[in-house]
């Protein structure tokens, strides 16, 4: 029998049984101003707020006895096989949610064979991350600086550790408007560090601060000719993060690059755009399956998976429950995230009718009640 004693709380003896009991766990044992920095959206929090309404709107066309005694979770990313549709998106400071940080996570996300995306804000090294978890199947999120050295330097040094892609977020040219996170002043506190760039981002010389990090270090110039740029200094595929559009999705392909990931940052930068599963049709229609096309932001369910992939996303990335999961148990909190979706992904594709990622696509969606 699971006891707590925390009232109205949750505590670490009892069974989690969906993503929002770990949410639940964080808010309660994260301090208020993490916490506000995880849950953070953009001004009114709409976008952050309708990327988790807009799957409620989505109804299914479930099919029936098709024989789904068997079910095979697997798909492939950028050619590599993983055990189901979901990795974990980049997102930043674990060390905050966790005391071994994105190490816990790198554990996690190898014991269940997926894809992990490291965020360049990462409170572990690279190389940490790597000697955590040597098996583990990693791609690195990458920021373009103003001085590109720098850029070149952690592509160069990920590419050498074996990192699988670089994953180019192209939706911060300046940090969005987090009320929280200004009303409490947050930082990094002063044990955690940027450890990819140490020395380079410690705030060694007075001047403006975002985060605790020198502010003013991200490139807001940048363009479409930096993915050319890009690709004279890496043999690693680039995948574009924060397409919202058609017009930009048909330039990633013209710019030749081999991923692109529909988000809206979890609707923390602008405020007032799509939820991201409702930008991914006309972008799906427009790449043609020219290059892969995934998603994140709002994925809570396994019946949220179904939808995407049926609307025609190879996988999806989940943000804010894998640092939950870390808040909960570290490695274990992240793996139980991860096999949590995979249950629930299994069970929805068996409910539809569905006995494979193959199997899965539009004729899933109604689309009169959309
Ligand atoms: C706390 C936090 C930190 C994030 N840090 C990064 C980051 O360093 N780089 C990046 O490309 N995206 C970052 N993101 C955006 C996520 O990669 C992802 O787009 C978003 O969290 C998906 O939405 P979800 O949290 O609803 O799953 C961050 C998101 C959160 C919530
Ligand atoms: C100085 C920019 C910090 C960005 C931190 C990571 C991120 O992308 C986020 O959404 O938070």
């Amino acid at each position: 029998m699971n006891i707590c004693n925390l009232e109205g709380g949750r505590c670490a003896e009892m069974a989690m049984v969906c993503l929002t009991d770990f949410e639940e766990y964080a808010k309660e044992h994260l301090s208020k101003a993490t916490w506000d920095y995880y849950a953070a959206g953009a001004d009114e929090c709409c976008t952050r707020d309708d990327n988790l309404l807009a799957y409620k709107r989505i109804r299914l066309r479930p099919r029936i006895l098709r024989d789904v005694s068997v079910s095979d979770t697997r798909t492939t990313v950028q050619g590599t096989e993983i055990s189901f549709p979901v990795g974990i998106a980049p997102t930043a400071f674990h060390c905050l949610a966790w005391h071994e940080g994105e190490m816990a996570t790198a554990r996690a996300t190898e014991a269940l064979n997926t894809c992990y995306i490291t965020s360049t804000y990462s409170t572990c090294s690279v190389e940490e991350i790597v000697a955590a978890a040597p098996n583990g199947y990693r791609w690195f999120q990458l920021y373009v600086y103003r001085d590109r050295k720098l850029s070149e330097q952690i592509v160069h040094r990920v590419e050498a550790l074996g990192y699988k892609a670089l994953v180019l977020t192209v939706d911060v040219p300046y940090t969005g408007k987090r009320r929280n996170d200004i009303r409490n002043q947050f930082k990094l506190p002063p044990h955690l560090k940027v450890k990819n760039f140490d020395g380079v981002f410690q705030q060694e010389t007075a001047g403006p601060e975002e985060y605790g990090i020198p502010a003013n270090t991200l490139d807001p110039s940048i363009s479409w000719k930096d993915v050319y740029w890009l690709q004279s200094i890496t043999r690693l595929p680039i995948i574009i993060k924060g397409i919202l559009t058609k017009e930009d999705a048909e330039l990633a392909v013209e710019h030749g690059v081999q991923g692109i990931i529909v988000s809206n940052h979890g609707g923390r930068q602008l405020d007032g755009g799509p939820a991201s599963i409702d930008a991914l049709s006309e972008i799906v229609d427009t790449v043609q399956g020219r290059i892969e096309v995934y998603l994140d932001g709002g994925i809570r369910t396994g019946s949220d998976v179904l939808k995407a992939l049926a609307l025609g996303a190879k996988c999806v990335f989940i943000g804010r429950p894998a640092v939950w999961g870390l808040a909960y148990k570290g490695e274990e909190g992240v793996r139980e995230v991860l096999q949590i979706l995979n249950d629930e992904f299994r069970l929805s594709m068996a409910l539809s009718g569905c006995r494979n990622v193959a199997e899965i696509n539009r004729n899933l969606i109604q689309f009169s009640k959309l």
